[in-house]
């Protein structure tokens, strides 16, 4: 990592009674970065983001924010961090605008500076239009928009957001995603959860994913990659002719391969092995063996990484590139 670290995580655990929700999570992000962190429900995502967020007490393992240890000194660092809960609670008689000014207030913005601060949270979400209207009577996105601009209101360096775009149309997940480029843009540093892989993807420069409580993977897009490659590359094959009974049979005498799913004419496979080498050698038999019309390595998808690599978690224990860390060496 080249940037300054903004959060240092280091072997968090967290249990309720007896569900042990977080255990032993390390994880490092650097200033002006953009990290998505993944997992299925009930993975441990909002219990590891509440403890960021000072909600949440840690039974062992440390936060820094900005060098800061969040349980020592959690008044110096609730101003560095803007938190975007997963559940909002609409208030009734409120506008959008007494919201704002509300937790403008709390976060003892002064007098001075509390109107140009609401300001200009409700022209980043653009909500100005909307500023008198009650909160309880916004569409979802609206409301959204209107927790992103609460977590705003303190301008702070870190934003932690559990589900933002959970429950959004495609446009307004649009809209979300163009302020996380504005906002990375501005410098800040963000944490989005989401169980949505496709929708963190794009928007995210590393992704951590949880499972158990755990963490499975920690790494960019292209380590991801990376490592599905350890399992070898998928691959798109189609035949003359609408018989892929042949496809399928010269694949179960050829070592290496392995039907995963048939298609009209073709099947997506994998093959083993990654070497160019071996992938062309194998090419030239099969078009000779079969009328092979096309043959292409299919771009596998970023819910097919994270389900590989909780099938294989269990075989093989996570350590690719120095980034990926296993659920017992994130204890240390
Ligand atoms: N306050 C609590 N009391 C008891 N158990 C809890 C509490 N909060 C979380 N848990 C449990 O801890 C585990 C992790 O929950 P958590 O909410 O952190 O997961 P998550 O990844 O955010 O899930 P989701 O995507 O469904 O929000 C779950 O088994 C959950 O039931």
């Amino acid at each position: 990592m080249t940037e300054p670290i903004l959060l240092e995580v280091s072997g968090l655990s967290k249990s309720f009674d007896q569900v042990k929700a977080v255990s032993g999570v390390s994880f490092q992000i650097g200033k002006g970065q953009v990290v998505g962190l993944i997992g299925a429900n009930g993975a441990g995502k909002t219990t590891t983001m509440r403890m960021l967020a000072t909600l949440e007490l840690a039974d062992s393992g440390s936060i820094l924010i900005n060098g800061i240890n969040t349980v020592d000194h959690p008044h110096e660092v609730r101003p560095l961090i803007g938190w975007m809960p997963d559940y909002f609670h609409p208030y009734k008689n409120t506008s959008v605008r007494e919201y704002l000014d509300f937790f403008a207030r709390a976060y003892d913005i002064p007098g001075s500076r509390l109107l140009s601060a609401v300001n200009e949270v409700l022209d980043f979400t653009e909500l100005g239009e909307l500023q008198t209207r009650l909160i309880n009577k916004l569409s979802k996105g609206q409301t959204q928009r209107l927790c992103l601009a609460r977590a705003l209101i303190s301008d702070p360096e870190l934003l932690i957001l559990d589900e933002p775009a959970a429950g959004l149309d495609p446009k307004a997940r649009m809209e979300f995603k163009n302020l996380v480029h504005l906002l990375k843009a501005r410098g800040k540093t963000l944490l989005i959860s989401s169980h949505i892989l496709s929708e963190l993807g794009e928007m995210c420069d590393s992704l951590i994913f949880m499972d158990g409580g755990s963490i499975v993977h920690d790494g960019d897009k292209s380590s991801l990659l990376h490592r599905q490659e350890e399992t070898g590359w998928p691959f798109e094959v189609k035949i003359a002719g609408e018989n892929t009974d042949l496809l399928e049979e010269w694949m179960a005498i050829h070592p290496g391969w392995k039907v995963r799913s048939v298609q009209e004419n073709g099947v997506t496979a994998t093959f083993s092995s990654c070497e160019p080498e071996l992938v062309a050698r194998e090419l030239r038999q099969l078009s000779a063996d079969l009328p092979v019309i096309e043959f292409h390595r299919s771009e596998r998808r970023l819910e097919e990484a994270f389900v590989d690599i909780l099938l294989h978690k269990d075989k093989k224990p996570a350590s690719a590139s120095g980034q990926t860390v296993s659920p017992s060496s994130s204890a240390s």
